[in-house]
């Protein structure tokens, strides 16, 4: 499996949802970096399972066991290993459907590629379960980028047709973060926090579940940092974005939009601010060339809907191929969005440490 990562820090995860537990070791951290527990615990939380109706019943703590690397309160600099247990396993709920494959979710694929070996329960080294050891090797970068005045943002850009606006250059800071951060439906225009929790539970009433877009700004970027061509902070962020189970799309600055404007709109002309430059606009998302031209960098990321829904639906048993139909039960997020935040900002923390972790 790709499960390591990395050139400077290396990742390597490891662990199945249904499994004895998951975890992360994280190679090529430097020594003596104090680690504030409490701040990654808090991060952990936000991702975690079983809070409310909003997300899945499965209740994990998600209590982290420090294994290396880790010694009175600093890092050492020896890889940085952790452990969750597994605690709140439903492995029946998967026995009824061994050998069917959920639409949408990784089961005919994974069933495929290894050759039916694969843990199916819960959907294995496939869940979305693996983003918990990611978010502490997310929180443990974003510490060390905080000392290099690098802070790290989300809010949510949309859930399904529900739309916020986009970051502007006030939101852009510490402060706005860390209120976005306490949040559990972090948008920027607040009114728009009952309506999306009521369009989820909607959808979940009806045994459905809604994706939607995050929003994700890195602020504090010094200019000149990407390795282009194929090691370009895009290259670098969106294959990480793309690594987060049922992120289906990834786009920087203006992104798509940036095709509907004339040239003249779409460049970001550049001033001085003081001894700084800057852009006027942002629609290139802080990089050109795949290197940072020191502005924010700005991306969104699309999670599609949830795939297991207890709908009807129609699919085939993976061993007789034969079509079949069936209602997924068991207990699944409505919407992923609120809990993947957090992600994306690991994920954005763990690239941007990557670049400037130079051996
Ligand atoms: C935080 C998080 C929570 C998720 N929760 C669920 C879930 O409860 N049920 C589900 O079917 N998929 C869930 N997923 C998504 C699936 O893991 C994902 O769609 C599946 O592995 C297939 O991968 P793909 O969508 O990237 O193709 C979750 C993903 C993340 C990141
Ligand atoms: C356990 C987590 O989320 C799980 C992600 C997930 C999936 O298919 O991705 C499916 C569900 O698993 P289960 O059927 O075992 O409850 C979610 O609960 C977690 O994020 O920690």
């Amino acid at each position: 499996m790709g499960s390591t990562w990395g050139k400077n820090i290396k990742l390597s995860l490891f662990g199945e949802s249904h499994g004895a537990g998951i975890g992360i070791t994280i190679d090529g951290l430097p020594a003596g970096v104090e680690l504030d527990l409490d701040l990654i615990k808090f991060e952990m939380q936000r991702r975690a399972t079983g809070k409310n109706e909003l997300t899945t019943a499965r209740k994990e703590a998600d209590t982290f066991e420090i294994l290396s690397g880790y010694f009175n309160g600093y890092t050492t600099g020896a890889p940085l290993s952790i452990l969750i247990r597994n605690r709140d396993q439903q492995s029946r709920d998967y026995s009824q459907i061994k050998n069917i494959a959920r639409p949408a979710h990784a089961d005919y694929t994974g069933y495929k590629r290894y050759d039916g070996y694969n843990d199916y329960r819960g959907g294995g080294h496939f869940s979305g379960r693996l983003t918990a050891p990611v978010v502490f090797a997310g929180a443990v970068a974003k510490q060390i980028l905080k000392q290099k005045g690098i802070h790290i943002g989300t809010h949510i850009k949309s859930i399904k047709d529900l739309k916020d606006r986009d970051f502007c250059e006030k939101d852009l800071n510490m402060e706005v973060f860390k209120k976005l951060s306490e949040k559990q439906l972090p948008f920027l225009d607040e009114t728009l926090e009952s309506l999306s929790r009521e369009k989820i539970l909607q959808a979940k009433s009806r045994c459905d579940s809604l994706g939607g877009v995050i929003e994700c700004s890195i602020i504090g970027m010094k200019p000149g940092i990407g390795n282009p061509f194929f090691n370009s902070i895009e290259s670098q962020l969106a294959g990480l974005m793309y690594s987060i189970p049922a992120v289906k799309g990834v786009e920087f600055g203006a992104g798509f939009g940036i095709t509907d404007l004339f040239g003249s709109e779409a460049n970001d002309d550049i001033y001085m601010d003081g001894e700084q430059v800057k852009t006027i606009t942002n629609n290139n998302g802080g990089v050109l060339g795949g290197i940072t031209n020191g502005m924010p960098i700005n991306f969104k990321v699309a999670i599609k809907p949830t795939p297991s829904i207890s709908k009807a639906q129609k699919t085939i048993n993976m061993k007789t191929n034969e079509e079949t139909e069936f209602k997924i039960v068991g207990r699944h997020d409505p919407c992923i969005v609120p809990r993947a935040l957090v992600v994306v900002e690991a994920m954005a923390a763990i690239g941007i440490l990557d670049f400037l972790m130079v051996s």
